[in-house]
């Protein structure tokens, strides 16, 4: 239960409404166990009749009638007070349920995209999903029954007891065998079910997966191939599904089986109790009556026991999560108003994953306003720079300046949401082109939209969609072409009037023509702003204030276009066998 104490917040915070929870149920079970009690000495005054003990038919009859409304009145307040306890309890699981996905998924938020590289998506998924619902369990099914069982079992045990104290012990006999049993039932359901869980998942992600990539597997033509790995995978979980179901068809059977032992126990004991007169008839209906109250409370504390270890389990996963500590911690909260120098100082830089060095020694310096163009070749450590102006990561060796600030003690959040940055790989959510591009500002205005994509030469493109602004994308875009998925993302970096602007290769999906109208634009509205445009083309350098060449992490080549070119060397290698290739 170690792990299980992290939610004991929650159930203080819901404190009060658990109490009046409580109190409810021991009504409602206090009220249940009255029933058998009516019904009882209802049997007890007709046989006193029958055998001559009370005379008077006028008075049983009347006796009678007033236990029929008794327990018609006890049923429907035993059942009101039933309702009220799932209300209460249930409700009370629910909330408690919000709040723990709500916590989880703000420590998502919190860390940083190493732990996002670490761990699957499926992963996080099943935890604020699956993982709550196992709490959940604990918190309402769980408690709501201990409860019931506590109630049920000392209010019926002490009634049972006050009537015969014999028939008492050989009616619960069978019991605790109920409860083990159901233990043990319970373990191997849940080990299947996890087994058919791990399945589901497996299933979904394969889905996933080939859907995603519906477009290579249709053009490869391997949709049979797919189809046999998927029916394997089916397969597999329809026999896992089988053997569970197995487990789960014992449940009720042995149930039922250990209730008739118990009720068979009654009829025998008490009969003998019944020749010897030492009870009467209606005392053997009542304790058969307790019997069948009495079964589930005990059937489920098999079921609560496992239902809390699988809970425990679910927890302890959940609070791998939430104890793990942001790499990128936010040290500052006072507003920070960027004015765009960016200044690197022997920055050296190697990804704790894969221990690659992607920087090395690396000194750059960008004024406020100055486009600076990053070049090399694949792997040489572009996007390497851009994530840590955006500080992704942290450099272990060397400074970041923003301004005269290292980056590390500037505010995080004021940091980002003035840097505009369109990857490499757009990701364009599934709503409408117009709230895609107001992303990057939430209250931008019409004018605002329609300027950011004309600025990205994306606007004629979009106002030819039947629905315009308003078209809705489907799952990543499907319906804009690379390139317009591109600008699309450019107008959402560039609504947001950032102090920095980044473009991580996204300009290659893009003609050259269109590369040409958006750099113009682009010049026209970043006077103040500080550009970093990565790119493999010189059409995209050129008219940069300064570009730098990288190959294998380190700065080869640095200075305007005019001096690159006139030197031998990677740049001017690259500009001959472009200007060739617009030639043919
Ligand atoms: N998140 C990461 N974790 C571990 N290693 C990484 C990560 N990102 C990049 N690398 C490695 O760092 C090196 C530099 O990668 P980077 O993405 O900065 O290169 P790049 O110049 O932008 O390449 P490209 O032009 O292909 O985008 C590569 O060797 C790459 O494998």
């Amino acid at each position: 239960m170690k792990e299980l104490r992290h939610v004991n917040k929650y159930f203080s915070k819901y404190k009060w409404r658990l109490l009046i929870g409580l109190l409810i149920t021991i009504l409602a079970k206090f009220l249940a166990l009255k029933i058998p009690q009516i019904v009882g000495d209802s049997l007890n005054i007709v046989e006193d009749y029958q055998d001559g003990t009370v005379t008077n038919l006028e008075d049983v009859k009347h006796q009678l009638l007033i236990n029929v409304l008794l327990i018609i009145g006890v049923a429907i307040l035993s059942g009101f007070f039933t309702f009220l306890m799932r209300q209460t309890i249930i409700v009370t699981s629910r909330l408690i349920e919000f709040d723990l996905k709500n916590e989880i998924y703000q420590q998502y938020q919190r860390l940083s995209l190493n732990f996002y590289k670490k761990n699957r998506t499926g992963d996080l998924m099943n935890r604020i999903s699956e993982d709550v619902s196992k709490v959940r369990m604990y918190v309402g099914p769980a408690v709501m029954y201990s409860i019931n069982m506590i109630v049920l079992l000392v209010v019926g045990f002490t009634q049972m007891m006050s009537i015969d104290v014999k028939l008492t012990m050989y009616t619960l006999i069978p019991f605790p065998l109920l409860s083990i049993s159901i233990f043990v039932l319970s373990k191997v359901i849940h080990k299947r079910s996890t087994i058919v869980q791990q399945y589901l998942s497996k299933l979904t992600t394969f889905n996933q997966e080939f859907f995603s990539g519906i477009n290579v597997v249709k053009s490869y033509g391997i949709e049979a191939s797919i189809i046999k790995d998927f029916d394997k995978i089916a397969d597999e979980s329809k026999e896992k599904n089988i053997h569970l179901q197995k487990a789960n068809a014992l449940f009720f059977p042995l149930m039922v089986f250990l209730i008739g032992i118990s009720n068979l126990l009654v009829l025998y004991v008490g009969g003998q109790l019944y020749i010897e007169n030492e009870i009467q008839i209606g005392t053997i209906i009542e304790f058969m009556l307790y019997v069948n109250i009495l079964t589930w409370p005990v059937a489920v504390v098999g079921w609560v026991t496992s239902m809390v270890q699988q809970a425990e389990a679910s927890q302890a996963r959940i609070n791998e999560f939430l104890q793990q500590v942001p790499e990128i911690q936010n040290t500052n909260t006072s507003s920070t108003e960027l004015k765009g120098n960016v200044t690197f100082k022997d920055v050296t830089f190697t990804y704790d994953d894969t221990n690659i060095t992607a920087l090395k020694n690396i000194n750059i310096s960008v004024k406020s306003g100055e486009t600076i163009a990053i070049l090399g070749k694949t792997g040489s450590g572009k996007s390497t720079i851009i994530e840590l102006i955006s500080r992704l990561y942290d450099t272990k060796i060397g400074t970041i300046l923003l301004d005269d600030t290292p980056i590390r003690e500037a505010n995080l959040d004021a940091v980002r949401s003035q840097i505009g940055f369109v990857p490499q790989d757009p990701f364009l959510f599934s709503e409408t082109i117009e709230d895609n591009i107001k992303f990057g500002k939430q209250d931008a205005t019409e004018e605002e939209i329609i300027a950011a994509a004309k600025n990205a030469d994306v606007h004629k493109n979009i106002i030819d969609f039947p629905n315009g602004y308003k078209t809705v994308l489907g799952e990543r875009g499907v319906t804009l072409s690379g390139g317009q998925k591109q600008r699309v993302s450019i107008a959402r970096a560039i609504i947001k009037k950032p102090k920095i602007l980044i473009f991580d290769d996204c300009l290659s999906a893009v003609d050259t023509e269109t590369e040409e109208k958006i750099l113009s634009n682009l010049e026209r509205i970043s006077k103040n702003i500080t550009t970093f445009i990565i790119s493999h083309r010189i059409s995209s350098a050129k008219n940069a204030d300064k570009i730098i060449v990288l190959d294998q992490g380190k700065i080869i080549q640095q200075g305007t276009h005019n001096q690159l070119i006139a030197i031998e060397g990677y740049y001017k290698d690259l500009y001959d066998q472009q200007l060739l290739e617009k030639e043919i």
